[in-house]
Parts: structure tokens; sequence; C-alpha cells
């Protein structure tokens, strides 16, 4: 069997017909009966951006492949437990490991938890992510926040809203101008203020993975306004905005994207993990804060 197996669920499902209500509603009732904690917020580790789910206090970890249908993480930097406790007193529900559709998930499965976060009573989604900087003003350790996507993976079939729409997750056609929340952007913006630690605000774009982008798909994406790009994310914004939670979302550049037909550099997993690594500390910060100033 392989270790990508999820009992019951066809992990290459195109559409979300997998993922009926009954089915997340077993999940989510199968986590919230472990744990006295109703946590209004839910915090997404990118990779190498794990440690943050060390900093949770009175902490219940559950391994992913303990909890029903749930995926299994397999990427580098990406733990795979769902850890429910405190974050400087706020209770939290934070995942230490995300899913991505190159990982062999249907963006459908990748989206899962977004659902059951839903059905747990979870209203502020806090997503983070690792994104090469597209930006030519961007350096390498900045934290941007993203106010937009493009995500040219949900143009297609791999849209996780395909299939059949339940209007207890959201409605069939979910608008998608507003899904990353300024009033949440602003309050990031003035603790980010306050700690003086330097803040970017763009668009994210992501593809499928595995593979980094072309030159001349980075090019494309700079002509489009793109400022960051990555692997994820997007999926998961919108989802979590389709079922009616506030999203707030951080790239954290993790390196430079390569623009140059003739550059020796190109991107590679190692310094995205490093470089996450080394700014995760200034981020965390921010995040503790921003759990306290939100609840
Ligand atoms: O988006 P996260 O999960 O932070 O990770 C990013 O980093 C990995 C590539 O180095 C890809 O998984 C990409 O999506
Ligand atoms: N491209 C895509 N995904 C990424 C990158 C990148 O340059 N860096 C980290 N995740």
């Amino acid at each position: 069997m392989s270790s990508l197996f999820v009992s019951h669920i066809n992990i290459n499902a195109i559409t979300n017909n997998e993922f009926t209500y009954d089915r997340v509603k077993n999940i989510s009732d199968w986590i919230l009966n472990r744990v006295d904690l109703r946590p209004k917020i839910a915090i997404v580790c990118g990779s190498g951006l794990g440690g943050l789910g060390e900093r949770v206090q009175d902490a219940r970890i559950f391994p992913y492949e303990e909890i029903p249908d749930f995926p299994r993480s397999t990427v580098v930097g990406h733990k795979g437990n769902l850890i429910i406790g405190k974050l400087n007193h706020i209770p939290v529900i934070c995942m230490q490991g995300r899913f991505h559709s190159y990982e062999g998930y249907s963006n459908a499965l990748c989206t899962l938890p977004m659902k059951v976060f839903k059905l747990m009573g979870v209203q502020t989604v806090l997503l983070t992510c690792a994104a090469g900087g597209l930006n030519q003003s961007f350096k390498v350790g900045d934290i941007m926040l993203i106010k937009d996507h493009v995500a040219p993976l949900l143009w297609t079939l791999q849209n996780p809203l395909i299939g059949h729409n339940d209007e207890r997750f959201g409605p069939r056609f979910p608008a998608c101008n507003k899904i990353y929340k300024k009033n949440l952007r602003d309050v990031f913006h003035g603790i980010a203020e306050k700690k003086q630690i330097e803040l970017q605000e763009g668009v994210y774009s992501s593809f499928g993975g595995p593979c980094y982008e072309t030159v001349t798909e980075l090019r494309a994406l700079l002509q489009m306004g793109v400022d960051a790009v990555g692997m994820s994310t997007a999926n998961e914004a919108l989802v979590a905005s389709y079922c009616g939670m506030n999203v707030l979302a951080i790239a954290l550049i993790t390196n430079k994207a390569v623009i140059d037909y003739d550059s020796e550099n190109f991107p590679f997993h190692e310094e995205v993990i490093e470089t996450a690594n080394r700014r995760a500390s200034d981020l965390q910060e921010l995040v503790i804060d921003f759990v306290s100033k939100i609840n």
C-alpha cells in the first residue's frame, strides 16, 4: 500500500464529490471529541515554517496519519501534525505542514482541511508559505502579505470547488475579489510597524509544481503584476474564503526568482528551507501578536 493512500478517499479525484458534508463533519467531530479547546483561528505552516507549531502551548498533537480520511505530508519541511493548543493564551489550531497538488493530491483534497476548520467553528485562517521573489525590489528574507493571487491551476478542472456544491460550506459562485481581507492586513501592518519589521505587500501566484518556473513563465507573471511565486496557498485561500472564513496570507521570500535567461542561479528547496528557518522567529513573533490582536 502506498504511503499516500488515504482510506476510502480517492486522492486523485478531481472534483470535490469525494468530500461530502458528512465526511468532513466526521473528521471535524473526530478532532473536537478529543480536545476541549474550540479555536477560532487556524494557522497553516508553510515550507520550513513549522517551528510555529512548537510555540503552541498545552498542545495536543495529532499526526495526520491518525486523523480519519486525512492526507499525509510527504515534503521535507512539512512535519505532518495537526496541533491544537494556545498561542499567547489564545486557542489555535495549527497545521504543521500542508498538502500540495504535486504530491499527487487533487486540489479538492489539498484544501480539505479548510472545510474541516469551517465545521470546527474557525473564523480566521492564517496561511503562511515560502515563495520566490519576483518583484525586483524584494530581498531574500522579506515577508510579504498577499493581497491577491493568480493561480492558473484554479482556472482548470483542478479548481477545488468543481463538483457538487453544498451550501452549508459556501455558495456555488463565490466572489474572489476580496479573498485576502484588508482589515486583517491592516492589523498585521500595525504589528510589524511596532516591531520595526519591514513588511511587503503584493500578489502571489502558484502553479502546481513540483518544478520551479521557467524564465518565460516568470516574465509573463511579472507583466501580470505578480510579486511572488509558490506552489500552494491560493487554493487554500480560495476554499477558506468560499467557506466564509477570513483569510490572511503571508509569503516569506525564500529565494529570488530567476528572470535572466543566462543566469547561473537557480532555485532549490534546501535554500527555501534554510531561508525559512533563518526568518522563522520574526514571522513567529508577528503571528503570535496577530493572533492576540484579532481574537
Ligand atoms: O508553499 P509552501 O508549502 O510553503 O512551499 C513552497 O516551497 C516548496 C518549494 O521549495 C513548495 O512546496 C512551495 O509551495
Ligand atoms: N517558485 C515556486 N515555489 C517556490 C519558490 C519559487 O521560486 N520558492 C519557494 N517556493
